[in-house]
């Protein structure tokens, strides 16, 4: 259960990430993706937090954003109390050690022309000051923490399975003893059988060094293992933020509601009353997002209002924000009934 007066490690505000689009002769501005657009969520320390949706969604734009690996459009970033989100970027150098990242496709993202040993040993060489003696010692604590031979420090990625790989790619990310991690489909590229160990492996290494995940994947399944919330994103928005057990027992948007009855149910007596909920239609272009609610033109339960006005996201439970107009009336009569002007409060002074 998580404290509500716990601060967190990380907060992001009203995060847009806008791309442009550009076409003609003269390269003219015609557009542009809203690939993130408006997007607000907090981190605690130690937890992890699950981001799924589908493809196109706009999840892994979120988790580079998060870390400035863009120039953002709009928004509001702090670590530990930082804050990173100006434009133009600030200098980002002193933070980098804080927060580091895990790829979706370690083949991609491993430089094949370096050793494991060189490739582990990069961001010590750019942000420490470490002799080359006490490199390699780190480099081979590294590899002895996520589980690889220190007598292969000499090798090449191509000599590596998939999982080992990305196993060299987590040690890379550990090197700077870093506090957040954005594990970005870390798990997708991998063989089924191989996908547990890793995901086991980012599980111990949490624990063991008080780590603090934003895990990105659309495998709900596996987000209902190792996420202690989950944010839903929608076309380029956080639909709904729960904490994992209230999400998947009891979704509230009905976006939330459909994604999960995909999921296979492996309890055969509740697999028989689970309804599956088929969306009609297709997503909706990001450079084009309708009137409204995003997900008003496949929603099963639309109403007019939907088609109009944007819902605002807000907690309409303890701990539980979702951006869906079928729960305005119960945020305004709880919040009449404990005489708060919490409608009036905005998401920026609370945390999510
Ligand atoms: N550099 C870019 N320039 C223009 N559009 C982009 C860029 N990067 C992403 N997009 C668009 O932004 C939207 C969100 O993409 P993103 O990769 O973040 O989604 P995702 O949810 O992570 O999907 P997937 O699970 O398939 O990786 C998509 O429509 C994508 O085409």
């Amino acid at each position: 259960m998580l404290d509500a007066a716990r601060k967190p490690l990380v907060s992001v505000r009203d995060l847009k990430m806008h791309f442009p689009i550009y076409a003609g002769l003269f390269r003219r501005r015609v557009g542009e993706v809203k690939a993130v657009d408006g997007v607000s969520f907090d981190v605690f320390e130690g937890e992890t937090l699950g981001l799924v949706g589908e493809s196109g969604c706009g999840k892994s734009t979120c988790g580079r954003a998060v870390l400035r690996l863009y120039d953002i459009t709009d928004g509001s970033i702090t670590i530990e109390g930082r804050e990173i989100g100006q434009t133009p970027q600030p200098d980002l150098r002193p933070m980098r050690p804080t927060m580091q990242m895990v790829f979706q496709d370690p083949q991609a993202s491993l430089n094949p022309r370096m050793t494991v040993e060189d490739i582990i040993k990069e961001p010590l060489d750019e942000h420490t000051t470490l002799t080359d003696a006490e490199k390699r010692e780190k480099v081979g604590e590294l590899m002895d923490a996520v589980g690889l031979n220190r007598k292969f420090a000499k090798r090449y990625p191509h000599a590596f399975s998939g999982g080992q790989r990305q196993r060299i790619g987590i040690a890379r990310a550990l090197a700077l003893n870093p506090k957040f991690i954005v594990c970005d489909e870390p798990i997708a590229a991998l063989d089924v059988s191989i996908q547990a160990q890793v995901v086991n492996l980012l599980e111990d290494l949490q624990e063991q060094f008080g780590l603090t995940y934003l895990f990105i994947s659309h495998d709900l399944s596996m987000v209902r293992h190792i996420a202690t919330r989950v944010a839903v994103m929608y076309l380029g928005k956080v639909v709904e933020l729960a904490p994992r057990e209230g999400l998947y027992a009891d979704p509230l948007h009905p976006y939330t509601n459909a994604l999960l009855s995909a999921v296979p149910e492996p309890d055969p007596s509740l697999a028989r009353k689970s309804e599956r909920i088929i969306l009609q239609g297709d997503v909706p272009s990001p450079s084009n997002p309708p009137k409204g609610c995003n997900f008003c033109t496949r929603c099963p339960s639309v109403m007019d209002i939907c088609k109009e006005v944007e819902p605002d996201y807000r907690e309409v439970k303890p701990g539980r924000f979702v951006a869906c107009h079928l729960f305005n009336e119960i945020n305004d009569t709880a919040s009449q009934m404990a005489g708060t002007e919490d409608k009036k409060s905005t998401n920026k002074e609370k945390t999510l």
